[in-house]
């Protein structure tokens, strides 16, 4: 679990509180852009002690738009802040908050799914990936459209050490729709066990914070929110690249409610397809009536492994696509067929 750390390590001088800066700049919320704020400052501070001690950290906040989590993570003492928004109208009002702490912000004005994270904090932060994280953190409330194809990209960085993680284990604590967050947290047998809880949890520790009712945000969104915490592992769970890992987990979770075998047969061209199945699940000693979401991570490892091998052994089989091989072959019967008579097509 990570150790909540203490705030108010550094004292802001007296500023316009959130809502006032929302209205001084005209920062209306865009519903297309799904914009929704925290404005209650205990709030923001409860999110940011989920990061552990930040005194003396180097932090990048990812969408800070009006500034309240910046305020609390500027308060707990850190030592250098990048704040990283899309949003040209917010710009100004992190102006104002920069000058308040001089010398501690950086404002870039552009998109965290490009952004170069390697080149984000000095170079003398880098820790080795089997020491104790480094003293940065990742810190952000973006939008679910945004917050869970990055974590993705993120998990991937993590197995690839590089992007955030060039630096060494850095932390993140970020927020999802509260099913997301259930979704990464959920162990095996879970009604909420996915293909993103196997990917997260074998890269990281993941702990899902706390929940934000939707009602803490201005405007409301439909749902309430989860902040979860994450730790890179210093050995991952399955020690496979990370598209391979990702390969065999996609294929299992493909029928949800049916036995396992079902999707994992869809790593195999139709030629030969039963036969290799059986052979992967025997090497992988794993049950084929089990349904995905109850296999276990070490089921998951012996399943990769497996395929792994296989893979070494013909080298054709990664690229083997499955929907495309469905989609050959609607074409293919869609060609071979005769026309229909009118009288067919009615049936
Ligand atoms: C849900 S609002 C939250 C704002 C603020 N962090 C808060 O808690 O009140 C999301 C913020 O992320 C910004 N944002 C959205 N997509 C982004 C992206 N791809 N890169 C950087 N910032 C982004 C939005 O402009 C907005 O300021």
């Amino acid at each position: 679990m990570a150790a909540p750390g203490k705030v108010a390590a550094f004292r802001l001088p007296p500023l316009p509180t959130i809502g006032e800066i929302i209205k001084l700049f005209r920062l209306k919320a865009l519903k297309q852009l799904s914009q929704n704020f925290l404005l209650d400052l205990r709030l923001t501070d409860k999110i940011v002690k989920q990061a552990g001690e930040l005194k003396n950290a180097h932090v990048c906040e990812v969408g800070p738009g009006p500034g309240g989590i910046t305020r609390s993570i500027l308060s707990a003492g850190v030592e250098q802040l990048l704040l990283i928004e899309k949003d040209a109208r917010f710009i100004p009002g992190l102006q104002m908050l920069s000058e308040a702490a001089p010398g501690k912000v950086r404002i870039v004005h552009g998109d965290i799914l490009t952004y170069k994270m390697e080149k984000a904090f000095p170079k003398h932060l880098i820790k080795s990936w089997e020491d104790e994280p480094p003293d940065i953190h990742i810190i952000g409330n973006l939008p679910f459209s945004v917050s869970t194809p990055l974590i993705i990209k993120w998990l991937e960085n993590v197995s690839k050490r590089d992007g955030p993680f060039f630096y060494g284990r850095t932390q993140m604590t970020l927020t999802f729709q509260k099913e997301v967050g259930e979704r990464l947290t959920a162990n095996p047998g879970s009604n909420q066990r996915s293909r993103l809880s196997v990917m997260a949890q074998h890269l990281c520790t993941v702990e899902n914070c706390f929940v934000i009712p939707g009602q803490a945000f201005v405007p409301k969104p439909e749902v309430d929110v989860a902040v979860v915490h994450f730790t890179p592992l210093v050995q991952p769970k399955i020690q496979q690249p990370f598209e391979l890992v990702e390969k065999v987990v996609q294929s299992a979770f493909q029928f949800r409610r049916k036995y396992c075998f079902r999707g994992i047969e869809t790593l195999f061209p139709e030629n030969g397809r039963l036969k290799r199945t059986e052979q992967l699940m025997m090497t992988a000693n794993v049950d084929p009536t089990l349904r995905p979401f109850q296999l276990s991570m070490s089921q998951f490892r012996n399943l990769c492994n497996a395929y792994r091998k296989m893979c070494d052994e013909d080298p054709s089989l990664f690229v083997f696509n499955y929907r495309e091989e469905l989609r050959q072959k609607k074409m293919t019967r869609s060609t071979d067929q005769p026309e229909q008579t009118e009288e067919e097509n009615q049936l």
